[in-house]
């Protein structure tokens, strides 16, 4: 097969980080275009990285030597983005979210069903970690018995004074909507979200941390603390409680160290760092993927699915009570 010939779509933290994944990391691919409001930043990326600059998005979508499209654009761009890469035939690695709301998800997904090909997946790299890898492989064997329950801890060094209450649900908490629904294989029926007074660290009206609580169909549930100005460094941890075990992932990357009275490791700065592996596979195997036209991953359904749970969960973060999650039937939207 020829090398797959990539376009990127915003090109600030994740992008970038894609950007030279794909000319540094990847086999089978080609980074050949890159747009981004930010012309200098898009200037600077695609001379370092031997790319060309499209300043209109929509016209790196229709270029006719970019085979596939990574959208690394802010949440609120990717809904006209992502119709432009179905119109154009152009299979693409969406960055989460999928879109802003659930209603918006459903769209992509019916009208991507209309084409009959999967062009879209959506970039969860938590499935691609080697440690959630292990963790869903440990579940699925059946030696722990069924999952009754999972605890997960997600932090973030720092945020910026724009990152508002909602955003901490619909980009952050996100992850682990998908990660719940995936591990233990069910969708999410109700969600309820809390927070306590928040950290003195963000402008008020700002609800940091929050926590959660997902109620499975199957009857399992899951908690999320999720704290994205949490101060000291990243930290992802997932416990699964299954009927005969627990297990847990995200102690421990690197170097653990007992000294002077302390034990522990270093902590990551940020998600490219603790998640780089995973990012790593998951363009990999999606640029394979292409290849054999399909995509290996989490689909525009789970993206839906992520989007209908974070809708109900801001209706849950402003009243503090469960909120029933109002998701399509699956069976009638696909066939
Ligand atoms: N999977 C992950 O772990 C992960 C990590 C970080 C970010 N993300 C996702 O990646 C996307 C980008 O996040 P980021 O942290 O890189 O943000 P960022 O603010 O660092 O970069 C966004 C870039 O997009 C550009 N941009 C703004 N409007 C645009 C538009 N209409 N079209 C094209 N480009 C536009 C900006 O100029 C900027 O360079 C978001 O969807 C975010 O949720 C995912
Ligand atoms: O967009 C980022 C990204 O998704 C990170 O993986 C997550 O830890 C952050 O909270 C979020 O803001």
């Amino acid at each position: 097969m020829s090398e797959l010939r990539i376009g990127i779509i915003g090109v600030g933290a994740m992008g970038a980080d894609h950007a030279e994944r794909i000319v540094r990391r990847t086999s089978g691919a080609r980074l050949v275009a890159v747009s981004d409001p930010d012309a200098a930043r898009a200037e600077e990326l695609a001379s370092r990285l031997s790319a060309r600059v499209v300043a209109d998005p929509l016209a790196l979508i229709g270029a006719r030597d970019v085979d596939a499209v990574i959208l690394a654009s802010p949440g609120f761009a990717h809904a006209e983005q992502l119709f432009a890469c179905l119109e154009h035939g152009k299979p693409v690695l969406c960055e989460k979210p999928l879109t802003m709301d659930a209603a918006s998800s459903l769209q992509v997904v019916e009208a991507e069903h209309k084409l009959g090909r999967q062009l879209i997946q959506v970039g969860f790299m938590r499935r691609f970690d080697p440690e959630y890898t292990a963790l869903k492989q440990l579940l699925d064997s059946g030696e722990l018995g069924r999952p009754l329950l999972l605890h997960n801890v997600h932090r973030n060094k720092a945020n910026g004074p724009g990152f508002r209450s909602e955003m901490i649900v619909r980009d952050s908490m996100v992850h682990e909507v998908d990660v719940a629904r995936w591990l233990l294989g069910s969708e999410i029926s109700r969600i309820t979200v809390h927070a306590p007074k928040p950290t003195s660290a963000v402008p008020d009206g700002v609800l940091d941390p929050q926590f959660a609580v997902f109620e499975m169909a199957n009857g399992a549930m899951a908690d999320v603390e999720v704290f994205v100005n949490f101060q000291v460094g990243y930290e992802v941890r997932c416990e699964a409680v299954a009927e005969r075990g627990s297990a847990t992932i995200g102690l421990g990357a690197g170097v653990l160290t007992r000294a002077a009275g302390h034990w522990g490791g270093a902590m990551p700065e940020d998600f490219r760092i603790r998640f780089d592996r995973a990012y790593d596979i998951e363009v990999q195997r999606w640029v394979e993927a292409v290849g054999r036209d399909e995509i290996d991953g989490p689909s525009a359904w789970d993206g839906y699915a992520a989007a209908a749970v974070c809708e109900a969960g801001l209706a849950s973060l402003s009243t503090g009570q469960p909120v029933t999650v109002d998701l399509a039937d699956r069976q009638a939207v696909l066939g």
